[in-house]
C-alpha cells in the first residue's frame, strides 16, 4: 500500500557551523592537508576516499553537461610548459599579484587581503559597537590570529560609507593604489601591528627547467588554456575546418598564491575544467541562446561596483544580452550554462551570482568577463570565470611561431578590392640573405595590411627593418622587395576567431557543495548530515546487514552484485554498530540512501529502504527495492515517486 511522502525537514533549522563542517571533513577524510606527517605545506591538500568521488562525480557531470552535451573536442594537455609560451601569452610578465613585506619581520602578505581583512575588521568592530551582529568576512576564520583583530570602534557615518565602497571595487586597485589606501587608512599587518612595505608584483608561477642542462626553462601551467590554443588548427581540422566549435579540459593548474589561508578555497595546486569556444569574431550568436534566454540569473555589473555599490540585479539572460549588459550571446548563453550545472550537482541557487569584472581587474586578455561567485563562509567567492578572451591569444602565439592560427572560409560572394602584395626581387634576395631568405618572405606575407602600408611608406626613402617570429632582425631595400597595390579577387575569408572562456575550479565548487549540503538534526546535534545528491554523492547507497549473523551474507552478497551490476556504487557496512548509528555514519558521507538486510529478508525476500534527509524508511520486494534505487540514483523518479511504489515501513526492527 502506497503513502505521502514525509515533510523534508527544514535544513536551515541549525546556523551553519564551519568549524564543525571542518572537523567532520577531516574526521571523514574529505581532504587533509597534503604532507601531514612531515608538518603540511600551506595551499596542498589530499583528497581521501569520499572527496575523490565527490570530485570524480562532479566531473562525470560537468563532461555530461558541458562536452557530452554540447558535442565540444576534449583535450588532455601537458602542464610542463616551455618558458617561451608564457612569455608570448603575457602570463610571465603580468601573472601576479601585488604583496607586501611587514618592515621588521618580512612576513609576506597578499595587498589586495591585507586592505580587505582591516578595512573589513574595523567595519565589523563598528557594527559591534553600534549593537549590530558582526559579520565579518575574513579569509580562514580557522586561524583567527592571523586576521584582523575585531575592535568594538565606532566609525564616522562618512568613514563607514568610505570603506564599503574602497571593499566594493577591491579588484580594481593596482599595487600603487594599494599602497596608497595602506598609508591613506593606516593599514598595518594586523599579526604584528608593524607598517608594511610599497606593494611589490609577484609572479604566481611556479618555475622549472626542462632537461638535465638547464637551458630550456620551463613553467607548471596556470591554467590548461594555452594547451587548447596550441592546438588550435588540429582542433579547427578536427572539426572540418568549420566554426564555431569548442575545445574542453580537465587538469591540474599551479599557482604559488602568495598567502593560501583559505582551505580549499585558495591553494597552490587545484583542478581546473576549461571550455575554449572559438566563434567568428563578427557573429557572437550562438545556436542554443533560444534555449536558455529565459533563464534568471542574480548580476552585479560593473558600473554598480565603480560607484562603490553591490547591488544585484535579477534578470533573464536574454534580457541582459539585449540591453547591451552582457556582451554577447555566446558569454550569456554559457553564463545560462554555468549557472544550470552549478544547480544540478546542488550549489544553492539563492547564493549564487554573476559579477562582471571592473576594467582594471580584468586579466590582460580579456575585453568583458563575468566570474559566477558562491557565497560561502568567507564571503562571496569566485567559482567560475567567464570571460571573452577576443583573439589575443590565437594572434600572439600566431605572431610569435609564424604558425597561422586562422579560420579560412569560402566566401559565397568573391570581394573584389585593392590591396597591397608584396612582391620579392628574389634573386637580390637571395644573394644577400641565402638560407634566411625563406623566413623573410614568409615574415613579410605574415604582416597584415596596416603593418604592410607602414612597410611600403618605409620602403619608398630607405631600407625596412624585417623582424621573423624567433627575434632575428634583416634590412630589407627597396631592390629586394616592393610592395604593389593590385585589385584581387578574393574568394576565401581568413580571420582569427575571439574565444569565450568558461574556466571552472573544482575544489572551490566542491568545498562550497559541502557547506551548502551541511546540516544537523535536532536530535543528533553532534552528527552533521551532508544532504548531498545522488548524482556527485560519493556513495550512492548504504547496504546495512542488522548483525554479522552468516545468514545474511548471501544476501548481502546478492544484494552488493545486482547494485554492482546496475552501475549503482554501494557499499556494505557489517560493523557492529547499532543500525541508527550506522546510518548517521552515513549521513555524514552524503549517502543518500541504506537498504537494511533483516531476518525478514531471509524469509520474505523483502527489504526496507531509508532516505537520508527525512530518515522516512520503506519497504518492499528485494528486487522492487533495487530497481526503485536505481531509478532514484539516475534520477528518473524522485523520492515522491518512489513512495508511491513502496509503502511506509513501520515495524520494529527484526531481532537477532
Ligand atoms: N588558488 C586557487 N585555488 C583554488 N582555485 C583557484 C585558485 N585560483 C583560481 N582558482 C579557480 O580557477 C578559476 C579560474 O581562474 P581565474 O584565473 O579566473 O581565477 P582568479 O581570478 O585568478 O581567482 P582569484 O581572483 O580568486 O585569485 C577560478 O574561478 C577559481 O575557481
Amino acid at each position: 500500500m502506497a503513502s505521502s511522502a514525509p515533510t523534508v525537514v527544514n535544513k536551515n533549522t541549525h546556523l551553519f557551523d564551519k568549524a564543525r563542517l571542518d572537523i567532520l571533513l577531516n574526521r571523514r577524510f574529505f581532504f587533509a592537508p597534503a604532507f601531514e606527517i612531515y608538518g603540511g605545506t600551506a595551499g596542498l591538500y589530499d583528497y581521501g576516499p569520499p572527496g575523490s568521488s565527490l570530485q570524480a562525480n562532479i566531473i562525470a557531470e560537468w563532461r555530461r553537461h558541458f562536452i557530452v552535451g554540447e558535442g565540444m573536442l576534449e583535450l588532455d594537455t601537458t602542464i610542463m610548459t616551455p618558458a617561451p609560451v608564457f612569455e608570448t601569452s603575457g602570463h610571465v610578465a603580468r601573472f601576479a599579484d601585488w604583496m607586501v613585506k611587514d618592515t621588521k619581520t618580512g612576513d609576506v602578505l597578499r595587498a589586495d587581503h591585507l586592505v580587505s581583512n582591516v578595512l573589513g575588521a574595523r567595519l565589523a568592530g563598528d557594527k559591534e559597537a553600534r549593537g549590530l551582529t558582526a559579520q565579518r568576512q575574513i579569509d580562514d576564520k580557522k586561524k583567527k590570529k592571523k586576521a584582523a583583530k575585531v575592535t568594538a570602534v565606532q566609525l564616522d557615518d562618512g568613514v563607514v560609507q568610505e570603506y564599503e565602497s574602497v571593499l566594493a571595487q577591491l579588484d580594481n586597485y593596482d599595487g600603487p593604489q594599494l599602497g596608497e589606501l595602506c598609508k591613506k587608512y593606516a593599514i598595518k599587518n594586523p599579526d604584528t601591528g608593524n607598517d608594511v612595505t610599497e606593494p611589490v608584483q609577484f609572479n604566481l608561477m611556479f618555475k622549472s627547467s626542462i632537461g638535465p642542462t638547464g637551458a630550456y626553462p620551463g613553467y607548471l601551467r596556470p591554467e590548461t588554456a594555452q594547451g587548447h590554443f596550441l592546438n588550435f588548427s588540429r582542433l579547427l581540422d578536427f572539426n572540418n575546418g568549420k566554426l564555431p566549435f569548442a575545445s574542453a579540459q580537465i587538469g591540474r593548474a599551479f599557482r604559488n598564491e602568495i598567502s593560501p589561508r583559505a582551505g580549499l578555497l585558495r591553494v597552490r595546486e587545484f583542478t581546473m575544467a576549461e571550455i575554449e569556444h572559438y566563434v567568428d569574431p563578427e557573429d557572437k550568436s550562438h545556436a542554443g541562446f533560444v534555449d536558455v534566454q529565459d533563464q534568471e540569473l542574480v548580476l552585479l555589473d560593473r558600473h554598480v561596483q565603480v560607484e562603490g555599490r553591490i547591488d544585484v540585479t535579477r534578470i533573464t539572460i536574454g534580457e541582459a544580452v539585449r540591453r547591451g549588459i552582457v556582451a554577447n550571446e555566446t558569454l550569456g548563453y554559457f553564463m545560462a550554462r554555468i549557472y544550470q550545472f552549478l544547480i544540478k550537482i546542488g550549489i544553492d541557487s539563492n547564493r549564487l551570482r554573476f559579477r562582471q569584472h571592473m576594467a582594471n581587474e580584468m586579466a590582460h586578455y580579456a575585453t568583458d568577463c563575468w566570474d559566477a561567485e558562491i557565497q560561502n563562509s568567507s564571503g562571496w567567492t569566485e567559482c567560475v570565470g567567464c570571460a571573452d578572451r577576443a583573439a589575443y591569444d590565437l594572434t600572439v602565439h600566431s605572431k610569435k611561431t609564424g604558425h597561422p592560427l586562422v579560420v579560412r572560409e569560402a566566401l559565397k560572394e568573391p570581394i573584389v578590392h585593392e590591396k597591397d602584395i608584396p612582391e620579392f626581387d628574389k634573386k637580390a634576395l637571395g644573394q644577400t640573405y641565402r638560407k634566411d631568405a625563406g623566413v623573410i618572405v614568409k615574415a613579410v606575407e605574415a604582416l597584415n595590411q596596416e603593418e604592410l602600408a607602414t612597410v611600403k611608406e618605409t620602403l619608398s626613402h630607405r631600407p625596412v627593418t624585417i623582424k621573423t617570429p624567433d627575434g632575428q632582425s634583416f634590412e630589407v631595400s627597396p631592390q629586394m622587395l616592393k610592395i604593389e597595390r593590385k585589385t584581387v579577387k578574393e574568394t576565401i575569408r581568413e580571420f582569427t576567431p575571439n574565444v569565450i572562456e568558461p574556466s571552472f575550479g573544482l575544489g572551490r565548487i566542491l568545498y562550497i557543495l559541502l557547506e551548502h549540503s551541511f546540516w544537523s538534526r535536532e536530535q543528533d546535534i553532534e552528527r552533521g548530515v551532508l544532504s548531498l545528491r545522488p548524482l556527485v554523492a560519493p556513495t550512492k547507497v548504504l547496504i546495512v546487514p542488522l548483525s554479522s549473523n552468516e545468514k545474511f551474507v548471501p544476501l548481502v552478497q546478492e544484494v552488493s552484485a545486482k547494485f554492482r551490476k546496475a552501475g549503482v556504487f554501494a557499499r556494505v557496512d557489517d560493523s557492529t554498530a547499532t543500525i541508527g548509528k550506522r546510518y548517521s555514519r552515513n549521513d555524514e558521507l552524503g549517502t543518500p540512501y541504506g537498504v537494511t538486510l533483516d531476518f525478514a529478508s531471509v524469509q520474505n525476500r523483502t527489504m526496507t529502504l531509508r532516505e537520508r534527509d527525512t530518515m522516512d524508511q520503506r519497504i518492499g520486494p528485494i528486487d522492487d527495492v533495487i530497481a526503485t534505487v536505481v531509478e532514484l540514483v539516475q534520477g528518473t523518479i524522485d523520492w515522491n515517486e518512489a513512495c508511491q511504489r513502496l509503502p511506509a515501513y513501520d515495524g520494529v526492527q527484526a531481532i537477532d
